[in-house]
């Protein structure tokens, strides 16, 4: 058996014709324009190819967007007055800040000090806890992604065994939380694995859709996997470069040979990264009906 491949690039692009449909009237009926503002700190290259995306992402939808790129050694009290003068501007409906943040500078003040109305990252507290409950919030990109690809290929989550590995606060915390939620009918039965976890292969083995965010090459084997399972691997690992100096990715999962046993699998990249993006610009979108008293 070889796995059907579930492509992310192909769903991300079918969500953005969707969301230009979207923008296109609101502009239209309401004279609004959603505006999304990006800010890094430091020179990361993968950091700024990332935001690059998005802020490429926005004018082919037809986003305002504003990216602030800092120096690595801005102080933590001039980047929280940047997140303040952004949470009073009224072009602004959503304001990124990339993570990782250099070391000096305190993640998780920054991250309380953006407005939960404009949190399109879903990582403010507020956020995380509404999420949590089952509240309506903005649902961070990567997780609500994730649901998105499973809705949209027909792969059924309730009443499945779920398995996450990876316990980070972006991607596995959140996606065990969705996944899990009664609300829109996810109603997975949800475990997450961890580095502290005994026998992780035994858990992974009895998934019927096993999540891999662990941020290392391959760590997914074939004997992990159960036949027929869908795997989705979050991983962007990058493992050297080309020639041209392009970087060259590889997810978490061992993808040429978990596909001869897997149902379902997204590559990387054309998976889950593409659709991490498009959901930003849908929570951009969605900020600025919120902030228009538009539902
Ligand atoms: N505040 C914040 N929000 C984030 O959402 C956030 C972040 N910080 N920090 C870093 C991670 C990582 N992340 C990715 C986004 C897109 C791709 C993506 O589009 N990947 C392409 C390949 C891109 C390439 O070729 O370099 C793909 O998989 O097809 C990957 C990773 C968002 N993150």
């Amino acid at each position: 058996m070889t796995a059907r491949i579930i492509s992310g690039a192909a769903i991300a692009g079918r969500i953005r014709e969707e969301l230009k449909t979207e923008i296109a009237e609101l502009k239209e009926r309401h004279g609004i324009v959603p505006g999304l503002a990006t800010i890094i700190v430091g020179e990361d290259p993968a950091s700024q190819s990332y935001v690059n995306s998005k802020v490429k992402a926005c004018q082919a939808l037809g986003i305002f967007s504003l990216n602030h790129p800092l120096p690595g050694s801005t102080l933590e009290s001039d980047l929280l007055a940047l997140v303040d003068t952004l949470n009073c501007d009224h072009r602004i409906s959503g304001i990124l800040v990339q993570v990782p943040l250099p070391e000096h500078i305190d993640e998780s003040k920054v991250l309380v000090a953006i407005s939960p109305e404009k949190d399109v990252d879903g990582f403010h507290p507020v956020s995380v806890g509404r999420m949590v409950i089952g509240q309506p919030t903005f649902l961070s990109c990567t997780p609500a992604g994730i649901q998105q690809l499973l809705l949209r290929s027909g792969i059924k989550t309730s009443g499945s065994e779920v398995v996450i590995v990876g316990r980070s606060n972006i991607v596995g915390k959140p996606v065990a939380n969705i996944l899990m939620q009664k609300a829109q009918g996810a109603n997975a039965t949800v475990t997450i694995c961890h580095s502290a976890t005994r026998d992780i292969a035994a858990h992974t083995r009895r998934a019927d859709i096993l999540i891999a965010a662990i941020g290392q090459p391959r760590f997914i084997t074939a004997d992990m996997v159960k036949p027929g399972a869908t795997v989705i691997d979050v991983g962007t690992n990058e493992i050297g470069k080309t020639a041209e100096g392009k970087r060259i990715l590889c997810g978490d999962v061992d993808f040429d040979n978990v596909k001869a046993v897997a149902g379902a699998i997204t590559p990387v990249p054309g998976g889950v990264g593409p659709m991490t993006i498009v959901m930003l610009m849908a929570n951009t979108v969605k900020a600025a009906k919120l902030a228009h008293g538009i539902s």
